[in-house]
């Protein structure tokens, strides 16, 4: 069964809501996206719905991986991108780059 619900911290609601952050790195616990299924988005802190995505892809990546290609779609610079995903998940080689589209 695939994933339906997916939460942001809020500190990226609005780039996601202005299409500038349009990708998003989880660990293993976090994959299960089905391509083109709708997943609704919430807030981490307060779980306050903010938007529908569409999924369009789910790609495994290693951390050593993460390109300027990946910052420019969360819309940060490669060393901010690395240190993002360094505090929240520590020690992780294995990662999984899901790729979205606003719907709403
Ligand atoms: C809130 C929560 O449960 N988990 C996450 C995990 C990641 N993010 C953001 C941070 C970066 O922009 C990318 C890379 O992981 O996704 C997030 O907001 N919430």
């Amino acid at each position: 069964m695939s994933l339906s619900k997916i939460t942001f911290f809020e500190r990226f609601e609005a780039d996601i809501l202005s299409g500038k952050k349009t990708i998003t790195i989880r660990d293993e616990a976090e994959k299960d996206y089905a391509p083109n299924s709708v997943v609704q988005v919430s807030t981490y802190e307060n779980d306050r719905w903010f938007c529908a995505l569409k999924i369009q892809s789910v790609d495994a990546i290693a951390f050593s991986q993460l390109s300027e290609f990946h910052a420019q779609q969360e819309n940060m610079t490669l060393p901010e991108l690395k240190n993002v995903i360094q505090e929240i998940y520590p020690d992780v080689e294995r990662l999984y780059v899901i790729s979205y589209e606003l719907i709403g």
